[in-house]
Parts: C-alpha cells; sequence; structure tokens
C-alpha cells in the first residue's frame, strides 16, 4: 500500500473556501485559535503533497454587511465592514499557517499597504506554483457580493481544478438540512439543476459563475476531520457540483 507521501494527489491547484463560522469553533463568533491550528494542520498536508492551495476566508464570524441594515447602517458601509472582517480573519489564518510553518501570502481585494498585499493575478499564481499558500481576502472588493463568489471568481482566475465550498453541512441535500431533518443528500448534481431547484447552500452569482467557466464544485463539511486530505487522495466527500456529462 502506498503511504500519503507516494500518491500522488488528485488535483494539482485548488481553491478552498473557508467560511468565517469556520474559524470560530463552538463560540459560534470570533476567533478560536484552536480551530486556527487544525485548519493549519489539514492544509499543512496537502502542502505536503504537493497540492497548491488558494484560500478565501469569508468574515460571518465578525461581521455581515446586512447585519446592521435593519437599525439603519448603510448596505455599502455594512458590506465594507464585512470585508474588512475577511481581511481580520486573512492575518488570523497566515499567522497561523506560518506558525506551522507553511509559506503563505494574503493577498487583499481592498489595498491595505503595509498591512497586506494587494491582490494580483499573475502574482497569485507565482506564489502558488512556488509552493505558497496564497489566502485572498476583502472577497470581491466590492458591496453586494459575498465570499462564496469570490471563491468562485478567484478560483476560476487562478484556473483551480476545482473549487471547495467547506461548510457547516456536509454536502447539498433537496432542502436545507438545518430546518428540514428528512432533506436527501445528492452526490453530485449539474449546475443548472443547483439553479433548477433553487438549492440553497451558494448564492445564485456564484453558481452562475462556476457555470458559466465550467469550474467543478464540492461541498463539503468542514468539521470532518481528513475529509480534506481524503478528498485530495482520491475519496468521496460531500457533494460535487459540475456539468452534465
Ligand atoms: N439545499 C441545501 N443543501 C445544503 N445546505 C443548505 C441548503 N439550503 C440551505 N442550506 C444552508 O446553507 C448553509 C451553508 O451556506 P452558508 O450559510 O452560505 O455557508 P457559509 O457560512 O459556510 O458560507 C448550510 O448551513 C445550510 O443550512
Ligand atoms: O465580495 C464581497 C465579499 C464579502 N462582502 C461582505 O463581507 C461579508 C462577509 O462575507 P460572507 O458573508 O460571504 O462570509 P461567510 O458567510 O463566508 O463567513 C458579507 O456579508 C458582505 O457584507 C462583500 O461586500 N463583498
Amino acid at each position: 500500500m502506498p503511504t500519503n507521501k507516494e500518491r500522488s494527489p488528485r488535483y494539482n491547484r485548488i481553491l478552498l473556501k473557508l467560511s468565517g463560522e469556520a474559524l470560530a469553533g463552538d463560540e459560534g463568533f470570533g476567533i478560536d485559535p484552536k480551530v486556527l491550528d487544525a485548519i493549519s494542520l489539514e492544509i499543512g498536508q496537502l502542502v505536503g503533497i504537493g497540492v497548491q492551495v488558494g484560500l478565501v476566508v469569508g468574515g460571518g464570524n465578525l461581521f455581515r454587511g446586512a447585519a446592521l441594515q435593519s437599525a439603519g447602517l448603510d448596505r455599502v458601509a455594512g458590506d465594507h465592514m464585512g470585508m474588512l472582517a475577511t481581511v481580520m480573519n486573512g492575518l488570523a489564518l497566515r499567522d497561523a499557517l506560518e506558525r506551522s510553518n507553511i509559506r503563505t501570502r494574503l493577498m487583499s481585494a481592498i489595498p491595505m499597504s503595509g498591512v497586506v498585499e494587494h491582490y494580483d493575478h499573475r502574482n497569485a499564481n507565482r506564489h502558488l506554483k512556488n509552493g505558497e499558500v496564497v489566502i485572498f481576502c476583502a472577497g470581491t472588493g466590492n458591496p453586494f457580493f459575498t465570499t462564496d463568489s469570490a471563491a468562485c471568481l478567484r478560483g476560476i482566475e487562478i484556473n483551480a481544478d476545482v473549487v471547495l465550498k467547506a461548510t457547516k453541512v456536509d454536502g447539498v441535500y433537496n432542502d436545507d438540512p438545518e430546518k428540514n431533518p428528512d432533506a436527501v443528500k445528492y452526490d453530485t448534481l449539474t449546475y443548472d439543476e443547483v439553479l433548477d431547484k433553487k438549492l440553497g447552500v451558494m448564492d445564485l452569482t456564484a453558481i452562475c459563475l462556476v457555470r458559466d467557466h465550467n469550474m467543478p464544485l464540492r461541498v463539503f463539511d468542514m468539521n470532518k476531520k481528513g475529509a480534506l486530505l481524503n478528498l485530495m487522495l482520491g475519496g468521496n466527500e460531500g457533494t460535487l457540483v459540475e456539468a452534465a456529462q
């Protein structure tokens, strides 16, 4: 039996989307250092087998743009705050990865000289080729978008083999599994099925982007230890969304 080191990974380059809540641990809010360390370990395993890793990090553990809209906060101001929340998560994640000796770059869609690098597509590709993990923060840099859309956009831009959405549920179901205990999970779906059935696991903009660029998307459980490595080594996790075969 070949060891993990000897097996070549199924993907050369991935774009992994981590929601803000993924960093929050049991508290559901803020940043849990233990969770950061666990994520670093899993990402280190991918780098160890030669996978090039791009990360998009969300901000929902700190702030969502729509949160104070009902109290009168301007949505654009709220979204700017939400994007800054993703930068804070990115800084925490870079710190944790670097402490685990994983070479990491943090690139922001919003320029923030002296704090993070500004996102540049060619530089990002160069860093990824050099085996560095690249974290993309500040979403798309524009209000009214989500970090899911940013993940699909960056995945397409860096020509990833797959976009992986790590989330709270273990795949896409025929109904929201957190509300309907009888919901049934799909192993595979086409982009059009997700759109036609209005399956709410990702926003429409994100799904349309991956559909238009034929980018495979996999939704899987971020709390399942080893799921990422298993996926890289050919295992089946979560739900795969791709074009009709
Ligand atoms: N058809 C569905 N299949 C799976 N999850 C769904 C579905 N409809 C709604 N959801 C909900 O989508 C959530 C994941 O989306 P989202 O909140 O955007 O995640 P994240 O915060 O991880 O980006 C799940 O927690 C689940 O409750
Ligand atoms: O391109 C983007 C990405 C994110 N956001 C803002 O940043 C917040 C945090 O992102 P998201 O909700 O996608 O984070 P997640 O749910 O993944 O933690 C959003 O609510 C938006 O307010 C934005 O305005 N434009």
